[in-house]
């Protein structure tokens, strides 16, 4: 901005509250300097009333300009009233800007600078430039699909969208608004949505909670996302011919391709009560044809697929918990949110990819079904809790607690096998309570999270290609089992703060560094378990540092159990699977967001 050879528009305009000014825009930013210095404190009744130095307003975070009719604007340095300043007409514009407090976190404020000129060629040419300027410069998105949930939260989707709809119009960003009518309607509408549209699209925008985020992420990636998948259990044939044909079975069985979703129709045991389960995304969706929820049930490929350097996702918090956006964000503000879609903020997010290979052990064998999670996958008392809470919807937010209550209550526990990747390098948990760790927080541009892999960076030196499957055969990585009852099995992508667990359930969890943080609580005494929760509500706490509780950073793990309910949370959506592996896909997404600034 001191660089008068950038300067690419330079004239005396009136600013709103200021007075005249000399106003000139370069390819940073705007900065306005008073043209009478004299003027830069005044005194009313003997007390100062405005100092007006120099301002400067950036093009980042600049989200809008607006051409208003003639009209007055404030001038405080007229003098010649009893009260110093007055009221000016003059032809006028808006520069609408965002102030980004010092104090992290906290919400971005909306403010606005109006400018005037008595000649109205001055205002416009300020206009057009302005414009130009801030639409050639930023990664900013110019149509957005968004989804509304009108239930969700406190039934505010609608109202937080009537909030936040006009700060996109005044930036001119186009919006194709679907309200949904029930559960697995934006997983439809996504899964659904033909190449052409999605190209056409710069991201999707959901208004809602967890829940919602989660059906458009798995209506995006399950025939988008081309990749290997985890390892099944052992016992499905982990190296050998079993996983091998279900391999086979996936990418090419043509006749699992029909309208009919691969669990319906059929006599096999899981499917008779499947019903029963809250499962939106799987057999009760209304666009059969859609469900591509089984790995590679389609041949063909579609253009649009991810990893996508250019599609990014968006959430506007309306929903009971928001975990996703307190974690990428660090507050939970419809504005702040609708600001970072508008300016182009742009961060890559780890996704959990989940496969089910069984939904009950007495489950001859299913075909595999892929979900996608984004914050956590959790089983025994997660699940349980989602379960419970679903049979009490009406309560609103208020279920979660009550829920909770009633599953820790009976406090029930699982048998289960859980085998996870070990990166030898890495400092591992041990199984004892350890010292206090030193906890890396996950911030705007985490250097965690810009680390290259070790594949990438080999790749990148000598120019191989490394498949995603080789992380499998990684020799830094060592299989471990863990075998006994569990009260909990989780694995947090993300640290998933909320208002009641403010540091989240991992605290140092990274958006982007390709790892899960796998938590196992065993069985234990009650009050022992009821520690940990409280330990999870108070900051600076260390509620893992517990000798019946393991906690191991893994890109991988699987898991069997033989319970015939077995539940899974994911995102808050309900899974029955008793045999499943998970794997974190490195920045499978982006998300309009920059970190939480915690
Ligand atoms: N119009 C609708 N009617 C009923 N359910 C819907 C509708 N739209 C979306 N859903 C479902 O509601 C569930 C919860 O949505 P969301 O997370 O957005 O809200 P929430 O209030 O945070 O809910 P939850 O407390 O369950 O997390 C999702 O599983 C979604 O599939």
């Amino acid at each position: 901005m001191e660089n008068d050879d950038e300067v690419v528009l330079n004239s005396t305009l009136f600013l709103d509250g200021v007075g005249e000014v000399v106003a000139k825009l370069n390819t940073d930013g705007l900065s306005c300097s008073p043209v009478d210095s004299n003027d830069v404190t005044t005194y009313c009744l003997g007390l100062r009333s405005y100092t007006a130095k120099e301002t400067k307003i950036s093009l980042s975070d600049v989200y809008a300009i607006e051409q208003q009719e003639w009209g007055s604007v404030y001038d405080p340095s007229v003098t010649g009233t009893f009260l110093h300043g007055d009221y000016v007409e003059m032809h006028r514009f808006v520069v609408h800007g965002v102030v980004r407090p010092k104090k992290q976190p906290a919400p971005w404020i909306l403010s606005e600078y109006i400018f005037g000129h008595k000649d109205l060629n001055t205002c416009e040419a300020w206009v057009k430039q302005l414009n130009s300027c801030i639409s050639n410069q930023y990664k900013r998105p110019k149509k957005l699909l968004v989804l509304v949930h009108p239930l969700c939260g406190k039934r505010k989707g609608v109202k937080t969208w009537e909030t936040v709809a006009p700060i996109f119009c005044r930036a001119k960003v186009e919006t194709k608004v679907i309200m949904t009518e029930r559960a697995g309607h934006a997983y439809d509408v996504v899964s659904t949505l033909p190449d052409k549209e999605l190209r056409s699209l710069d991201g999707i925008v959901t208004v809602g909670g967890d829940g919602l985020f989660n059906e458009v992420l798995n209506g995006l990636l399950s025939s988008r996302h081309k990749a290997s998948f985890p390892p099944p259990p052992t016992g499905l044939g982990q190296n050998g011919e079993n996983y091998q044909n279900q391999q086979m079975n996936i990418t090419m069985n043509a006749d699992d391709m029909g309208d009919t979703p691969a669990d319906e129709g059929n006599s096999s045991p899981e499917t008779s009560s499947r019903n029963d389960d809250h499962e939106p995304l799987l057999p009760t969706s209304q666009t059969a044809g859609s469900l591509v929820s089984k790995l590679g049930m389609t041949d063909e490929i579609p253009s649009v697929s991810f990893p996508n350097d250019r599609f990014r996702l968006g959430l506007i918090p309306a929903g009971s918990t928001d975990a996703i956006v307190l974690s990428a964000t660090g507050v939970r503000d419809p504005v702040t949110s609708t600001l970072h879609i508008i300016l182009g903020s742009k961060m890559s997010l780890d996704i959990a990819q989940v496969v089910r290979w069984k939904t009950r052990p007495s489950s001859v064998m299913d075909s595999p079904t892929l979900r996608y999670a984004a914050s956590f996958a959790g089983y025994g008392f997660y699940g349980d809790v989602i379960k419970e809470s679903e049979k009490l919807r009406w309560m609103g937010p208020m279920r979660y607690d009550y829920a909770g209550t009633m599953v820790f209550l009976k406090h029930k526990t699982y048998e289960a096998e859980v085998t996870y990747l070990e990166p030898q390098i890495m400092e591992s948990s041990s199984h004892e309570p350890k010292k206090k760790r030193q906890k890396q927080i996950c911030r705007t541009n985490c250097m965690v999270c810009n680390e290259p892999t070790l594949s990438e960076s080999d790749r990148d030196s000598s120019n191989v290609t490394v498949s995603k499957s080789d992380i499998y055969t990684d020799k830094d990585l060592k299989w471990s089992t863990v075998k006994g009852r569990f009260l909990s099995v989780g694995a947090a992508v993300i640290s998933c703060r909320n208002e009641r667990a403010p540091d989240g359930l991992v605290a140092d969890a990274h958006l982007s560094d390709g790892f899960l943080h796998l938590i196992l609580v065993k069985d234990c005494p009650h009050p022992y378990y009821l520690w940990h929760l409280t330990q999870l509500t108070k900051r600076d706490s260390d509620p893992l540092n517990y000798s019946f509780i393991e906690h191991h950073k893994t890109p991988a793990f699987t898991f069997v159990s033989q319970h015939d309910r077995s539940l899974w949370n994911l995102d808050g959506e309900i899974l029955q699977a008793c045999h499943v592996s998970v794997q974190a896909c490195r920045g499978l997404i982006n998300l309009f967001a920059s970190g939480p600034e915690v």
